[in-house]
């Protein structure tokens, strides 16, 4: 039997007296690609950093599996949370590139597992290494920047360097937690159509958190969409009607269909990516 790439089980997540995960289950399989919906504040963040092993539930509460093994279970992480996690690309909406270092720098910060520890601080990777972040930055199409400081870049160049550090780490599950907040829609519609290109020619499972409802429609099958902390819609994005959505969030529905001019028309496929061979 195939296991889901991700299974998470009642997640529950408290904050002093804020509650920001109630009982949160869904699973995920391989190649999927999957929107995170809500509001502010509904959970998506701190979903993420719990799918990912940078967070834990509650005590005593939930599980999570990646790849068919605990990755979390009962707000402890596994012993094999490391082995795990080079398996997991986490996509922050800040991008969290070092500013001050080359774009070719922040991209091999992916091997960073891979790599001992004195060699990732002298900046001493092997040929084949930096071999692999170049074909990574050509993929994305970033090459001629690879020597640019990454300060110097754009926001969506930034977060496309994101995207090769990704590639080059070899990640199979890729969670992108608000990519594209901060980007115009241009260069959101370029980071969207780069993740959709991992997802459908790297075969990478994409689980990517939005709050536009046309942003998911447009690049995503299925919805998860959280309200206060809980579940309240696992589905197909195609039923995500405006009527809809104004039934599961009432008048927070707004904040989900702004700016849904910007990506109403029909879904376009993503262009392919120039995977190396
Ligand atoms: N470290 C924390 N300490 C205290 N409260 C937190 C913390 N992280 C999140 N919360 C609270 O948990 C709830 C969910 O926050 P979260 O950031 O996960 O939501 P979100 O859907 O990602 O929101 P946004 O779209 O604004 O990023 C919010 O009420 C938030 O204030």
């Amino acid at each position: 039997m195939t296991h889901p790439v991700l299974r998470a089980q009642d997640l529950r997540r408290t904050y002093g007296t804020r509650v920001a995960l109630r009982g949160v289950s869904f699973d995920v399989r391989r190649g999927e690609r999957v929107a995170l919906l809500g509001a502010s504040g509904s959970g998506k963040s701190t979903l993420i950093r719990c799918l990912s092993g940078l967070e834990t539930t509650d005590p005593g509460a939930g599980r999570i599996e990646v790849f068919g093994q605990a990755l979390q279970e009962g707000g402890r992480h596994s012993p094999r949370i490391r082995a795990l996690r080079r398996r997991i690309g986490v996509i922050f909406q800040q991008f969290n590139l070092v500013g001050r270092l080359g774009v070719m720098s922040n991209v091999l910060t992916g091997l960073a597992a891979d790599t001992p520890l004195w060699r990732g601080l002298l900046g001493r990777y092997t040929l084949a290494q930096r071999a692999l972040a170049l074909d990574a930055l050509d993929t994305i199409g970033l090459a001629p920047q690879a020597f640019q400081r990454a300060s110097t870049l754009s926001g969506g160049q930034q977060q496309r360097a994101a995207i090769a550090r990704v590639l080059v780490q070899g990640a199979e599950l890729v969670l992108a937690d608000e990519p594209v907040a901060s980007l115009d829609p241009q260069s959101t519609r370029r980071v969207m159509d780069q993740l959709a290109a991992l997802n459908r020619d790297a075969g990478l499972t994409l689980i990517v958190s939005l709050h536009q409802v046309s942003l998911a429609r447009r690049y995503c099958h299925r919805v998860l969409a959280l309200r206060d902390g809980e579940l309240v819609y696992d589905g197909p994005s195609a039923a995500l009607t405006p009527s809809f959505l104004q039934q599961l969030y009432g008048t927070a529905a707004e904040e989900l269909l702004h700016d849904d001019h910007d990506f109403a028309a029909p879904a376009a496929e993503a262009p392919p990516l120039a995977l190396a061979a």
